[in-house]
C-alpha cells in the first residue's frame, strides 16, 4: 500500500475511532475495487494493529442472471478469510414492474438491511462499507440537487441504539489513488450484471465535478474542508 493512503486510511480509523481491540468488523464487499482494496488495506492493518480484531468478509449478491458471487469468493480467499455470500433477489426486485421506486433506492435499501441481518448473526458490531472520499462529496451534492438538502454519508455512523455503527475506513482516501493500487493488487474488473449500472444520479455529479475539478485542483479538498468547518450562522434559518 503508498505510504499517502496507509496515513489516510489510519486518520481515519484513528479520528472516529472506528476499530476497537477485540472488534468483529464485518467487512461489506461488492466486486467494486473500493470495497476490494478496503478488505486488502484492513488485513494489513489487522497485522500490525496494536489492537486484535476479526475481519468477516460478505458479499450479498442482487439475483441478476450471470453474477460472480464465485470468482469474487475465489478472489478474497485469496488474501483473506472465507467469505459469505447470501444470494437474494434484492436488484431483480428493484427493477420489477412492482417497483414504484427508484431502482437504485430500493435496491440499496434491501441490501442494508441484509447487512444488518448478516452482522446480527454474525456477531458483528460494525460494518465497513468501501465509500471513498469523492463517493462522499458526490452525496453531498445528490442531497442538494435531488433532496433539498444539505448532508452526506458520515465516516462512522450508529444504529439501533448503538449497537451497530457503519464505518467507512477510507473516506479520506481518493478514488484515483484506490483505482492505482487495486491496478497494482491485479483485481479484476467483475462485470456488474445491473441494468441502472451507470445511469444514476451518481454519474450525472461525478461528471459534472470532473469538470469542475478539471480547472482548479484545490476545489476537490475545499468542498471536502468545508463538510467539517460549517458557518451555522451564514446559512438560513428554515428550510423554504
Ligand atoms: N452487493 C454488495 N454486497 C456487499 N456489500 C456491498 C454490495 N454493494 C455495495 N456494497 C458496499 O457498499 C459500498 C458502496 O456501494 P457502491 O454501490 O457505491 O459500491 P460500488 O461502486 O459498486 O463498489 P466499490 O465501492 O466496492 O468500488 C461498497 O463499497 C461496499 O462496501
Amino acid at each position: 500500500m503508498s505510504r499517502k493512503v496507509n496515513h489516510l486510511m489510519g486518520k481515519a480509523l484513528s479520528d472516529y475511532g472506528m476499530i476497537r481491540h477485540g472488534d468483529r468488523l464485518m467487512v461489506a464487499v461488492s466486486g467494486g475495487k473500493d470495497s476490494l482494496f478496503m478488505l486488502n488495506a484492513l488485513e494489513s492493518f489487522k497485522k500490525k494493529a496494536p489492537i486484535a480484531f476479526d475481519l468477516v468478509p460478505v458479499y450479498v449478491d442482487p439475483g441478476f442472471d450471470n453474477g460472480f458471487a464465485p470468482a469474487l469468493k475465489s478472489l478474497v480467499s485469496r488474501f483473506s478469510g472465507s467469505m459469505t455470500v447470501r444470494y437474494t433477489d434484492h436488484g431483480v426486485r428493484a427493477h420489477g414492474e412492482d417497483n414504484r421506486e427508484n431502482p437504485c433506492f430500493l435496491c440499496s435499501r434491501l441490501r442494508r438491511t441484509s447487512l444488518f441481518e448478516m452482522a446480527k448473526e454474525k456477531g458483528c458490531t460494525r460494518i465497513a462499507l468501501g465509500h471513498n472520499k469523492d463517493d462522499i462529496i458526490e452525496t453531498l451534492f445528490i442531497n442538494m440537487f435531488y433532496s433539498g438538502r444539505m448532508g452526506t454519508m458520515v465516516p462512522s455512523q450508529s444504529f439501533f441504539k448503538g449497537n451497530i455503527t457503519i464505518i467507512r475506513p477510507l473516506a479520506y482516501v481518493e478514488k484515483k489513488d484506490i483505482v492505482k493500487l487495486a491496478k497494482r493488487l491485479k483485481f479484476p474488473d467483475f462485470i456488474n450484471p445491473c441494468p441502472s449500472d451507470g445511469h444514476s444520479k451518481r454519474s450525472v455529479i461525478r461528471d459534472m465535478l470532473r469538470e469542475i475539478y478539471r480547472d482548479n485542483h484545490h476545489i476537490k479538498g475545499n468542498i471536502f474542508r468545508a463538510m467539517g468547518n460549517i458557518e451555522a450562522d451564514y446559512l438560513l434559518k428554515k428550510s423554504l
